[in-house]
């Protein structure tokens, strides 16, 4: 059964009429800023800006770092959207309000999601200020049923019981890849595992040692949700996290993480994943249905 807090695909259309009105051409990639990685949103050009607040059924952005605003314009000649924050469940919003954008840009034409966000290291290696491609994750809440295709399955959306074994394309795996070693930065570009967990509190000793002994590489409080959502949509998705911080694995570690420190390192960083981004967005191929 749907709750009151479930957004239906008539809602969707709603809104995705609402922004057509107002754009002048459809996205065909949307762009999710993570914390502190706003910026991005700022180099695209032609720019057309709406507050979260003005958009018919987007909730409100609550967390320093993320402005709230949707911005449409073109990266690369590729028409795009940027979210210039997100929605996270640990902000109280239900699991389809935190992927309603999702399927907005589902309905406006969108092929391909790319996803950012500020991380914790559970890896030896990795070190604050790299970058990690995603090529998998770990739903946490999904697990646990908390996962946002929970519920009556319109399949208008997607089918019931969809696959993640491929969810980050490999394709644009391997580009971003090059990308890294293209621009000098091959050193501290990593391809691995991200975890997502509920937060806000960022994690105890115990619980990070647990999360790394699963597989997992990286942990932030975001993401997953998304990507099963434009996973089920039929999205290509590419994953990037920004590795703010290293996540104590031992009660002697000196590691303390404060959420104004990941904002910082995202400041430090924002020119690299820009261009990262932005040389990805230009190997993009975007292949139109011919019109009917
Ligand atoms: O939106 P993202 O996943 O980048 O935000 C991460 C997780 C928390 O919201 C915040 C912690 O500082 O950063
Ligand atoms: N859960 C979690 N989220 C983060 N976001 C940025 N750093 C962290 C972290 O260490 N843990």
């Amino acid at each position: 059964m749907l709750s009151k807090e479930d957004l239906r695909y008539e809602d969707c259309e709603e809104t995705v009429q609402w922004l057509l009105d107002r754009i002048q051409s459809p996205p065909d990639i949307a762009i999710i800023c993570g914390s502190g990685l706003g910026l991005l949103a700022e180099t695209l050009s032609n720019p057309k800006t709406f507050d979260y607040s003005q958009i018919p059924h987007f909730p409100a952005s609550t967390v320093v770092g993320h402005s709230g605003q949707l911005v449409f314009g073109t990266l690369q000649d590729k028409s795009c959207v940027c979210m210039k924050g997100r929605f996270h469940v640990y902000e109280g919003y239900s699991l389809s309000k935190v992927t309603f954008p999702i399927r907005v840009f589902k309905l406006l034409g969108v092929k391909v999601l790319m996803v950012t966000n500020a991380a914790g290291s559970l890896c030896e290696k990795y070190r604050p200020g790299d970058l990690m491609i995603i090529r998998d994750h770990i739903n946490m809440p999904g697990m646990a049923a908390l996962n946002p295709l929970r519920g009556p399955n319109d399949e208008r959306f997607g089918p019931r019981f969809p696959s993640l074994w491929d969810t980050y394309d490999r394709d644009l795996r391997v580009t971003a890849l090059e990308i890294a070693r293209k621009i000098g930065h091959a050193d501290l570009t990593h391809e691995g595992v991200y975890c997502m967990v509920g937060g806000p509190n960022f994690e105890s000793v115990a619980e990070a040692r647990f999360l790394q002994k699963l597989g997992a590489d990286a942990v932030g409080m975001s993401t997953a949700p998304e990507v099963v959502v434009a996973k089920h949509c039929g999205l290509r998705v590419f994953g990037l996290s920004l590795i703010t911080n290293r996540v104590a694995q031992a009660y002697e570690m000196q590691e303390s993480v404060n959420h104004s420190s990941v904002l910082e390192v995202g400041k430090q960083r924002s020119q690299l994943l820009q261009t990262l981004i932005t040389d990805l967005v230009r190997s993009i191929q975007i292949n139109r249905e011919p019109a009917a």
